[in-house]
């Protein structure tokens, strides 16, 4: 079956985007692996397939390059908002968004996190402001649920930690029964600078939803203050949050080309 498609990025976290609106795909999860392989496939950090929505004005489904469904992705949001165009809700498994295109990216609104342990998910109760667990001198995490599950580590540099052999350690510890997402991060001039182990992708150049966890962290534990500037290896974000409030995500978006693939020659 021939299927278009957009290539996009946000700060380097790239998206294959198929637009399923008027015809419907089924994806299952060896076809979302099998697009997003680099190798084999088209090659992206997560498949974006787009619905119709009975409660938006679209529903985005996110499958990271494992293949796994996802609830939120921060830089496909902005990708789908550019993409559309103009002030749009999207619909995800994680909570309906409002985003609005600018001139060459997009803001978001990322909704309220969410901070319980049950929320998380962590297997069992905890301080999730300041975990009592550690791995290999990462220690304390902040632990926040943006959409998505996150854990946050604030370490003197961001760029010294070995997130690509902790990463997936950290990823698939029992602690967390949904996976979870590994940020890094440190700040120095009000700024926070971040790298990001991805649940289900791995080391990316940039994660909006990792953004938004770290800003939240960093606000609560008055290591920051809103709006803050997220420094990702991609470029970056402009976060706003203030406690009890929703998170707003600010930064760009790039459309690189469009294509075409035969899916079932790739399986
Ligand atoms: N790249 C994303 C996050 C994608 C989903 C994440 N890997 C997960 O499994 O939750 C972003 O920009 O937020």
């Amino acid at each position: 079956m021939m299927c278009r498609f957009h290539k996009m990025h946000g700060l380097g976290n790239d998206f294959v985007v198929i637009d399923a609106r008027t015809q419907s795909l089924p994806m299952s999860r060896a076809m979302a692996r099998a697009v997003a392989d680099r190798h084999r496939g088209v090659g992206c950090d997560q498949l974006i397939l787009l619905e119709p929505s009975n409660v938006a004005d679209v529903k985005m489904r996110i499958f990271n390059a494992d293949g796994g469904e996802v609830e939120a992705c921060g830089n496909a949001t902005r990708c789908v908002a550019l993409l559309i165009g103009g002030d749009i809700r999207i619909e995800t498994l994680g909570g309906t968004l409002d985003a609005s295109s600018t001139g060459e990216g997009a803001s978001v609104d990322m909704g309220t996190p969410r901070f319980t342990w049950d929320a998380i998910p962590l297997a069992y109760p905890m301080d999730t402001a300041s975990l009592p667990v550690g791995w290999e001198g990462l220690e304390t995490p902040f632990a926040v649920n943006v959409g998505n599950p996150h854990i946050v580590f604030f370490v003197p540099d961001a760029d010294r930690v070995d997130l690509q052999r902790i990463g997936p350690i950290i990823e698939n510890d029992p602690l967390f029964p949904e996976r979870v997402n590994v940020n890094a991060a440190s700040i120095a001039d009000g700024r926070v600078k971040l790298r990001v182990w991805e649940r289900g992708a791995g080391l990316t150049m940039a994660c909006g939803t990792g953004a938004c966890a770290t800003a939240v962290a960093a606000i609560s534990r008055n290591l920051a203050s809103s709006p803050v500037d997220v420094d990702l290896p991609g470029g970056s974000l402009t976060i706003a949050w203030a406690p009890g409030g929703t998170i707003r995500m600010s930064g760009g978006a790039t459309h690189v080309f469009k294509g075409e693939i035969d899916l079932e020659a790739l399986l």
